[in-house]
């Protein structure tokens, strides 16, 4: 296929919406009938099982759409990556993130250079930073010891590192090496946001690290301007030096804002933000938190999948027994595309069965929308499909009381369903018939059930359900799920999700042919912005009339305005108050 015709041209594309007339003829529960065929959706890989055998797919789909990832040159693609081709075409850069957990002694090319060795050069520098302040050699201005941090940043500066925080913790190692210390995170340029995040902290005794790749954000700079103050106000402009610290790609910016260069931490332009929680993004705040040792755990997990997709073939049968290993990470981003593109189901739901994991779907969220939300081919052509899913979820058994309704008997959404065998922190009361994760688990297990076979009118008469009940409570079925099962949930397993979802959503994007790794759609809304900012203050302070807006914008803001003119043109700086 050459790079500029559209994958729903090809063969293979057209093969599969052929076959999907087929597919619409069978039920998962006739489906779910073969043991052969279950058997055979089910892979294993580094202590992960996945069972797809709940999706609607036959062994003639699975062929077929490896079919459309040898027609997308998806292992090209995969290879371009790993090499560090420039694939993010439109920013003109390399996407490396592999590279942030690759071992000390890979090699991975940049531009004619191993990035690896800068890689760690950062990862120890973190390591011996993290270290002075968590064993008290490094203290604050009044010679206190810093046991709280607070991360600002925003999207993927702030999604990822949010997320394994609250994967790990609950986690029992983790927690230990924990002990005593705090890390929050402040996101939103709210100044409730603020209130929230710095509620009960000390100046003296807190860390703040500013995380942008840019150093321009405006919500992130705005706060990183505010903690200034209030450390400022609290300890004096001499104290800056000692608490604040940032991670970034751009360094002449952060010694701009007045943080001393030898404290930030730098990253390169070949990670993407929703891509960098294994850079200093993440693994800065978390090695204050943790300490580098688990946080390291955390990348060895990532790395381990990130082999498993380099090095080994697809897709391969195993002569000897009948069995078809493939590369866990592959199928998942084929089979969404299926869902998406061929059976048209525009969703996804990510239903981890762990509260642990209850941050997992707000990143994934990210790194899948802004990645694969695009309406053009990586050469501009307007697709003339659908790209993209969109994603939500929620811990499982929380979103069974919620949106499962709509799950079971209104739209289809394939569903995640991501367990855990052996709980962070098992709970089991005498007398009760199971234990507590075993009472969660039920769940776990039950519903991908409940979703595939539904239930018939026919089994409701049966159970003498009164007639003018049975459609109301006819279930039907034919709902795909997949069903991951971790064998726990340590820094490890929390590496390996990430990057099985990081590879998965590449994946989607590489056969849709778009670039999945720029982010233009998040720029109009930007500067619509940058123009209510300039007339909001121009009319505060110089009582200037509103222009150049349409009727509606004109009107809410002249309403916002009038309604706040108690507000001072030129107040003295405030602080929250709570
Ligand atoms: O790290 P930065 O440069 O502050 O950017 C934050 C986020 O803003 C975006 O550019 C747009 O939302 C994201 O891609 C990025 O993660």
């Amino acid at each position: 296929m050459s790079s500029s015709t559209l994958i729903s041209d090809t063969q293979p594309w057209k093969e599969l919406k052929d076959h999907v007339e087929d597919i619409k003829k069978s039920h998962l529960r006739d489906l779910l009938s073969n043991e052969e065929r279950s058997q055979s959706l089910m892979v294993e890989f580094d202590g992960i099982l996945l069972d797809y055998s709940r999706q609607q797919v036959t062994l003639e789909t699975r062929e077929k759409l490896f079919k459309l990832a040898e027609v997308a040159s998806l292992k090209q693609k995969i290879n371009q990556m790993y090499n560090g081709e420039h694939i993010n075409s439109t920013e003109n850069r390399a996407v490396l993130h592999v590279a942030l957990r690759a071992s000390r002694d890979a090699v991975i090319q940049s531009d004619g250079k191993n990035v690896v060795p800068d890689v760690w050069n950062v990862l120890d520098k973190i390591k011996e930073f993290s270290e002075r302040v968590r064993s008290g050699s490094w203290v604050g201005a009044t010679g206190k010891e810093l046991k709280d941090v607070v991360a600002i940043g925003i999207g993927g500066s702030f999604l990822g590192p949010l997320f394994v925080h609250t994967a790990l913790q609950t986690d029992p190692e983790a927690i230990e090496s924990a002990r005593g210390r705090q890390l929050r995170f402040l996101a939103n340029v709210d100044p409730i946001d603020v209130a929230k995040t710095i509620t009960g902290l000390n100046p003296e005794t807190t860390l703040v690290v500013v995380v942008s790749k840019t150093f321009t954000t405006a919500e992130t700079m705005l706060n990183a301007r505010t903690l200034r103050e209030w450390i400022i106000a609290a300890l004096g402009p001499s104290a800056v030096a000692k608490h604040m610290v940032a991670v970034s790609t751009n360094l002449a910016l952060v010694e701009k804002f007045g943080i001393d260069p030898n404290n930030a931490f730098a990253f390169w332009d070949w990670v993407g933000g929703r891509y960098s929680v294994c850079s200093a993004v993440g693994v800065f705040p978390l090695s204050l938190q943790y300490g580098f040792s688990v946080v390291e755990k955390f990348l060895k997990g990532a790395s381990s999948i990130d082999q498993h997709m380099y090095s080994e073939p697809f897709e391969r049968n195993i002569p000897v027994r009948p069995t078809f290993v493939c590369v866990l990470q592959v199928l998942l981003g084929l089979l969404s595309v299926w869902n998406v593109s061929f059976l048209g189901y525009p969703a996804r739901a990510i239903l981890p069965y762990t509260q642990a994991l209850e941050k997992f779907a707000p990143h994934i969220q990210q790194v899948s929308m802004e990645s694969n939300g695009k309406g053009v081919s990586i050469d501009g052509t307007p697709l003339p499909f659908e790209a993209g899913e969109i994603d939500f979820g929620e811990p499982g058994t929380n979103g069974q009381h919620s949106f499962y309704q709509l799950i079971h008997q209104g739209r289809v959404i394939p569903c995640d369903f991501i367990g855990v065998v052996k709980s962070q922190q098992p709970v089991y009361l005498k007398g009760e018939v199971v234990s507590n994760h075993d009472e969660l688990m039920s769940n776990f297990f039950a519903q991908p059930d409940a979703l595939a076979y539904g239930k018939t009118p026919e089994q409701l008469q049966k159970e003498n359900v009164p007639p003018h009940l049975v459609s109301h409570k006819t279930f039907s079925g034919n709902r795909p799920s997949v069903s991951l099962l971790l064998p726990s949930l340590n820094a490890y397993n929390v590496g390996q999700l990430l990057a099985i979802y990081e590879h998965r959503i590449a994946v989607e994007g590489f056969i849709w042919g778009i670039n999945s790794f720029d982010q233009w759609g998040v720029e109009l809304g930007k500067s619509l912005a940058t123009q209510v900012r300039k007339q909001l203050n121009a009319s505060r302070t110089k009582g200037e009339p509103i222009q150049g807006f349409n009727f509606s914008t004109t009107a809410m803001i002249t309403r916002y305005l009038q309604a706040s003119s108690d507000i001072p043109a030129d107040p003295p700086t405030s602080l929250p108050q709570i």
